[in-house]
């Protein structure tokens, strides 16, 4: 890093701004893992990536403006992209460096991951792509169906285990260190390198000035460090002044960070993670802990929690509004709700919501919500068809009476 800060804050942007988008960095600093695995640069050829433009950035005025207020509401979708979630963006750059090795004849024989369903998705596209075998672990039951065909679909190597995700972790880990196999989970700071090009875009298209707050969902938690590291980088380059304020968002059905913060960081225990309609983040055991603590109380962070009747309500809300959210998104609108009630985030702050993955990927739930099937929830924004017969008459009805504008003509003539 310090080599890199001869630099100027303008050498820098010049530099991402030509070639933020065109996937051709960072492939380097640190890896997880065997030391022989440890390769300095990668080249150009072995990269494996499918992107070729950047991550969106979505102005949610109406949610914004009409729900909480505020006028500078965005939402970062990372769900836009190969494989439908952020994975994307740190697995292109884990795959090729085991693509690399793989090349110059390491002793690697595959690589492997626990997953809730976006990490197994990604590193499935990224190892077919490049040929290697894809080793994925994942909790019988407890993933959508969109996002289980994904790894079958690419030819992974799909356990179905009967635990829950942490169990699924704790035995990749013990499987990666008695075979060759590299593993892709967020301990892996390839990974992380990856990610974080999502705040430096996220700085980029707010042509080089930091939001006031991110707002991201948590699970394993690798994300929220991933992005402070490079809101970090961009303010250490001279490319921005400041970084945001982190909120990191969790279920309250699996919420250990959230316990931890309220305890006042004294001390982390473990949860058993019950279900949530936010199955991507259902973990009792994040790995990345400790990153995401030193991430949250170095960017001034706050955590918050969404019941599941707060993250449906907030996910189905942000839709009428024109977004297409999964239940993760949800959450961090929940999140962000609360924090507006409170007054924490002001109505002029620039706030940043980052959209972890598709809601394609969660129709079910989805579905279940608009049909009011969810016994347990009150379903407030449930927009349900109508079953109508087919003729004219019937049609009429039914748009005189669910379209406003109708109705006061009808009243007039
Ligand atoms: N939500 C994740 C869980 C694993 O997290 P990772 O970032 O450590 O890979 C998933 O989609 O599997």
């Amino acid at each position: 890093m310090d080599a890199l800060k001869k630099f100027d804050g303008k050498y820098w942007k010049d530099l991402f701004d030509s070639r933020l988008g065109k996937n051709t960095w960072p492939y380097g600093s640190g890896v997880w893992s065997k030391k022989e695995w440890v390769l300095p640069e990668i080249d150009n050829e072995d990269v494996v990536s499918a992107f070729e433009g950047n991550t969106n950035l979505f102005w949610a005025e109406r949610f914004g403006k009409e729900i909480l207020g505020m006028n500078d509401l965005w939402v970062k979708q990372c769900g836009i992209s190969h494989t439908g979630s952020f994975k994307d963006l740190g697995m292109t750059v884990l795959v090729s460096q085991a693509n690399r090795m793989r090349k110059l004849k390491k002793n690697l024989i595959g690589v492997g991951c626990a997953s809730t369903g976006d990490t197994s998705a990604a590193l499935s596209a990224y190892c077919a792509a490049a040929g290697i075998p894809a080793i994925i672990f994942l909790p019988a039951n407890k993933i959508s169906i969109a996002q289980l065909v994904q790894p079958i679909a690419n030819g992974a190597i799909v356990l179905s285990l009967d635990t829950d995700f942490d169990g699924c972790m704790r035995l990749i880990r013990e499987v990666t260190e008695c075979l060759p196999i590299y593993l892709a989970n967020s301990l892996n700071s390839l990974r992380l390198e990856g990610q974080k090009t999502a705040a430096i875009e996220i700085c980029q298209q707010f042509d080089w000035k930091a939001p006031d707050w991110v707002i991201v969902p948590g699970g394993n938690l690798g994300n929220v460090y991933a992005l402070y590291k490079g809101f970090l980088m961009c303010r250490e380059l001279g490319l921005t002044d400041s970084i945001p304020r982190l909120v990191c968002a969790q279920a309250a059905n699996a919420n250990p960070l959230y316990l931890y913060y309220k305890s006042g960081w004294n001390e982390f225990l473990p949860v058993k993670a019950s279900p949530t309609f936010a199955s991507a983040i259902q973990i009792g055991d994040p790995v990345s802990i400790e990153r995401a603590v030193y991430a949250l109380r170095n960017s001034d962070g706050i955590v918050e929690e969404a019941t599941e009747e707060e993250l449906m309500d907030a996910s189905a809300q942000a839709d009428l509004t024109g977004m297409f959210t999964r239940p993760h998104t949800g959450v961090a609108l929940s999140a962000l709700k609360k924090l507006r009630q409170r007054g924490v985030i002001a109505s002029t702050d620039r706030t940043v919501v980052v959209s972890t993955a598709n809601g394609l990927k969660f129709t079910q739930s989805k579905i279940a919500y608009h049909s009011k099937e969810l016994p347990e929830l009150q379903c407030k924004f449930a927009n349900s068809p109508v079953e109508v017969k087919a003729d004219l008459e019937s049609v009429m009805d039914v748009l005189k009476s669910r379209l406003p504008s109708l109705q006061k003509k009808n009243s007039a003539s």
